[in-house]
């Protein structure tokens, strides 16, 4: 992988701190999680166990896991006081700032008393966000009041049976635990970052991880896998798909889901979704959205060299598995909180405020004219 050209906008290139759970950019595949490469790990492992590799350093032995799950598969519902203020959160909210209050409110009702309870907070937000986000979206958009438990074996299981009210195939139960595997970890990007300025004060886990969700929910972070679903749907076809790029560009426009702050060539997790996304599309019969996303990748390529990053294919293989747009963020919240959790705790393990300075560009130093004379 090439070296990228930095400039020190954005804090670019620069070192804000250490970390033992994740490399971007540098060895094997480009993405490793504790030491393993992300494609071992959506191969050969499950999100639970990815789960338990962030907040513990090592993958579980089988009695470990089956712990695990146990553990979280108690923590999976929500009281009734966090069912009543999601009932009254109106319709078109937009589910990020659902899951923000909904993490928020937690936060409330079952607050971290102290760091000895850390890992008690970030199993509880985990088990609970499929709740958080199914429970709203079905009570707004159906008038449901649905049953947040459930015996599913997986999170992502549970989820899309709290979404879609019946067992998923084991497909698509695989697949969203591949997703969530794949969102899980990313080192020092903006919403991990959020988490851990907000972790440096000595603050409470729910205040961090309600910190990312609103640094995720941006579009050029989280929220480009809607905003690169909003795009492709209005394509006709692969070649209206290259024509309208086009326009996009000569307009000066972003086209998300494509482009990364650190990666230069390619993303690791785009070949591993994109394959999941070409199966599921000759699985449905019609074909036509992925083949429209190969054509905005090959397009982008030969135009600009930029690639897709997660977010791209993750639009059409949620949308073939029958998501909602607005949902696909909320998910990512779903899977990223495991790594904001582990990047909370390993900023409390060695913590100094994390407080940089900046370069003063305004106005030289003068006196106040009282207010009758400006
Ligand atoms: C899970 C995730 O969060 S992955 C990221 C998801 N975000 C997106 O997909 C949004 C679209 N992508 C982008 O906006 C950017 O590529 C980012 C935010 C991801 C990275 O930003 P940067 O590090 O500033 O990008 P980079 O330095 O590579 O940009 C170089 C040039 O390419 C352009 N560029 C980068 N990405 C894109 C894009 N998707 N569409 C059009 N132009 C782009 C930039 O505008 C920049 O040109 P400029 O210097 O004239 O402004
Ligand atoms: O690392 C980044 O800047 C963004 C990203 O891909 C992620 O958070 O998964």
């Amino acid at each position: 992988m090439t070296e990228k050209k930095i400039n020190s906008a954005g804090l670019r290139g620069q070192s804000a701190g250490e970390t033992a759970l994740c490399t971007v950019g540098q060895s094997g595949s480009g993405l490793t999680y504790c030491g393993y490469d992300v494609s071992d790990l959506a191969d050969n492992a499950t999100f639970e166990e990815v789960a338990y590799l962030l907040f513990n350093g090592e993958l579980p032995t089988t009695a470990e896991l089956t712990q695990y799950k146990a553990e979280l598969l108690g923590l999976r519902d929500i009281g009734q006081s966090l069912k009543d203020v999601l009932k009254l959160i109106p319709k078109d909210t937009h589910p990020m700032d659902v899951m923000r209050t909904g993490c928020s409110f937690l936060g409330n009702v079952e607050p971290e008393a102290d760091f000895s309870q850390q890992r008690q907070a970030a199993n509880r937000l985990l088990a609970a966000f499929p709740a958080i986000m199914c429970y709203w979206y079905r009570y707004s958009h159906e008038g449901l009041e649905i049953d947040c438990s459930s015996d599913e074996a997986s999170l992502g299981g549970h989820f899309l049976r709290l979404l879609n009210g019946k067992t998923p195939s084991a497909q698509h139960e695989r697949v969203m635990d591949v997703s969530l595997i794949l969102y899980a970890e990313h080192e020092f990007n903006a919403s991990t970052f959020t988490a851990r300025v907000c972790a440096s004060t000595l603050s409470d886990m729910y205040s961090c991880i309600t910190g990312a969700i609103g640094t995720l929910r941006g579009p050029l972070h989280g929220g480009a896998n809607e905003a690169a679903m909003d795009m492709i749907q209005k394509f006709k076809s692969p070649s209206d798909a290259k024509v309208q790029m086009a326009a996009m560009l000569e307009r000066k426009e972003k086209i998300m889901g494509f482009g990364h702050a650190i990666y230069r060539t390619s993303d690791p997790r785009n070949v591993i979704i994109k394959a999941w996304s070409e199966k599921l599309a000759k699985q449905n019969g019609d074909t036509s959205l992925y083949d429209i996303s190969v054509a905005c990748e090959e397009f982008m390529w030969d135009s600009k060299k930029l690639f897709c990053n997660a977010d791209f294919f993750h639009a059409s293989t949620y949308n073939y598995m029958g998501i909602p747009t607005k949902l696909f963020t909320p998910i990512f919240v779903c899977s990223r909180l495991t790594g904001w959790a582990a990047h909370v705790m390993e900023q409390r393990s060695n913590n100094r405020i994390i407080r940089p300075s900046a370069d003063y560009v305004g106005a030289d130093p003068r006196k106040v004219i009282p207010i009758a004379q400006r």
